[in-house]
């Protein structure tokens, strides 16, 4: 689903060049459930902007469901992510003035997609996140966790092959972070790809393989 061959990537900070990746590679077969783990400023978030398509990496070779993705216009790439890609953030990422409804069907109001079906969507799959009871709800009445399900509800109603979660427990207590742990390793048994970058060990090791970055490459 994903191979990554020497990918650099720097960024200019203060004027000077920053070396974060420092050649990654990297193999990620379909049907995965990957935890990127590794300190503070390792390069997991860059590398998970990098495999979202979000940035784009400076060398080296990335393919994406047997796309060769590099140097895509905004518009291939914009493309490319709602044909393949969902997001998940730590901070949920919910519009605030919009109900768990309206926030869940957003992507398909952009595809264009009718009002009534979008609604039938968007129920489905609030229930599939156990949310259905709560679609009228705006973000500030929901808990960290119902946010993150519609968010996760979000993700999924545009049915991508790969799933991008950045830190999206660190927002929440321990309990509720195994329930929506449990929630993508179900969305997982349905073929789902899933990536997420986690600082706890406990987080990752619910994840079918653990990937360690440290000083910009991966370790192992
Ligand atoms: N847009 C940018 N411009 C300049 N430097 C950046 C930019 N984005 C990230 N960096 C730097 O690159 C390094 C890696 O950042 P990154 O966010 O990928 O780390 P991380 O492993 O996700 O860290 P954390 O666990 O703290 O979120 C850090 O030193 C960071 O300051």
């Amino acid at each position: 689903m994903i191979r990554l061959s020497n990918v650099h990537k720097s960024y200019l900070s203060g004027g000077k060049p920053l070396h974060v990746l420092k050649g990654i590679d990297l193999h990620i077969h379909p049907g995965e459930f990957v935890a990127i783990m590794g300190h503070s400023g390792s390069g997991k978030s860059t590398l998970l902007n990098i495999l979202g398509l979000l940035d784009q990496h400076d060398t080296g070779e990335y393919w994406l469901d047997n796309v060769r993705v590099h140097r895509l216009s905004e518009a291939q790439a914009a493309r490319f992510r709602n044909r393949c890609l969902g997001f998940v953030f730590q901070s949920f990422h919910l519009v605030a003035f919009k109900n768990a409804l309206e926030n869940v069907t957003l992507p398909l109001y952009y595809q264009k997609v009718r009002r009534k079906d979008r609604k039938r969507l968007g129920l489905e799959y609030l229930e599939k996140v156990g949310l259905r009871d709560r679609a009228g709800h705006f973000p500030t009445q929901l808990s960290g966790g119902e946010q993150q399900r519609v968010a996760i509800a979000r993700a999924l109603i545009t049915h991508p092959k790969v799933i991008l979660a950045d830190e999206p427990t660190g927002a929440l207590d321990s309990k509720t972070s195994y329930d929506v742990m449990e929630l993508f390793q179900t969305i997982n048994r349905s073929g789902i790809t899933m990536i997420i970058v986690t600082h706890e060990s406990d987080i990752a090791a619910m994840a079918g393989r653990i990937i360690r970055i440290h000083d910009g490459v991966i370790q192992g």
